[in-house]
């Protein structure tokens, strides 16, 4: 791995990079919303940020200097997978100024194999990330090329762990298969956090617990009434 990119990597060990995204016809969609959000969580110690789109890649990157992680959600005839799944994906994720280019790297039907996806990265002066779900995956993602692998996709195949909080048992195999890994998916509490860097996780990726009000929001409401302090709380319905 060349130094710049080494060097990247090193710089976010032991660090929390905020995936600032908003989904589909959220209010928070527009790219000055996201870059807003992104400028907001680097003030308050991300040091890095995972960005969705190319427009808003590029806003976030003109506005922040933490390392980008970038991806394209988009589905593709004949494949399952959405994240960055073809190689103009993956080069629009570049060309719109990604350090790092995040990419399911789950064993399903794909358009463009591994190699060639993580190799493209490579040959552009980029970083991969290969968002996997099982150890098999994680293992294949690593000797196909990617520089570092992300738990980011347990719990959304049918065949890995289905489960409400991160899955600490994928990152326990990973780490004792010696692979590099990045935990992400569903940490929503500090203690989760100190608990993925006790399991050996590169850097922690946090999203939603950060970044979308909306389940912020809901999930607040579900505990006052759920701890029979307001049981009645009202909620807007609009
Ligand atoms: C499965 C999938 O599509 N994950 C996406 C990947 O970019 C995002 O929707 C997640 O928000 C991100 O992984 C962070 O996870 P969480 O928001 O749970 O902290």
């Amino acid at each position: 791995m060349p130094q710049v990119q080494a060097d990247v990597l090193a710089q976010l060990d032991g660090t929390l990079v905020v995936s600032c995204q908003a989904d589909s016809g959220m209010p928070l969609e527009a790219p000055e919303h996201i870059a807003a959000i992104a400028r907001s969580v680097v003030l308050g110690g991300a040091a890095g940020v995972r960005i969705e789109s190319a427009a808003n890649i590029e806003a976030v990157r003109r506005r922040v200097g933490v390392p980008v992680i970038g991806l394209v959600k988009a589905r593709r005839p004949n494949t399952e997978i959405y994240i960055t799944p073809t190689l103009a994906d993956v080069a629009a994720v570049i060309d719109a100024g990604a350090d790092i280019v995040a990419l399911d790297a789950t064993n399903r039907p794909r358009p463009a194999d591994l190699k060639t996806m993580f190799g493209k990265i490579e040959a552009r002066g980029r970083l991969s990330m290969g968002d996997v779900s099982t150890l098999d995956e994680g293992k294949r993602a690593i000797d196909a090329g990617a520089s570092v692998i992300s738990t980011t996709m347990a719990g959304y195949t049918p065949y890995s762990n289905q489960q409400r909080g991160p899955d600490f048992q994928l990152m326990e195999q990973l780490a004792g298969a010696g692979l590099p890994f990045v935990a992400e998916g569903r940490i929503w509490t500090p203690q989760e956090a100190v608990r993925c860097f006790e399991l050996g996780a590169r850097f922690i990726v946090v999203g939603g617990a950060i970044t979308r009000p909306d389940a912020i929001t809901r999930g607040f409401v579900d505990q006052v009434a759920s701890w029979g302090a307001n049981p009645q709380l009202k909620r807007n319905q609009s």
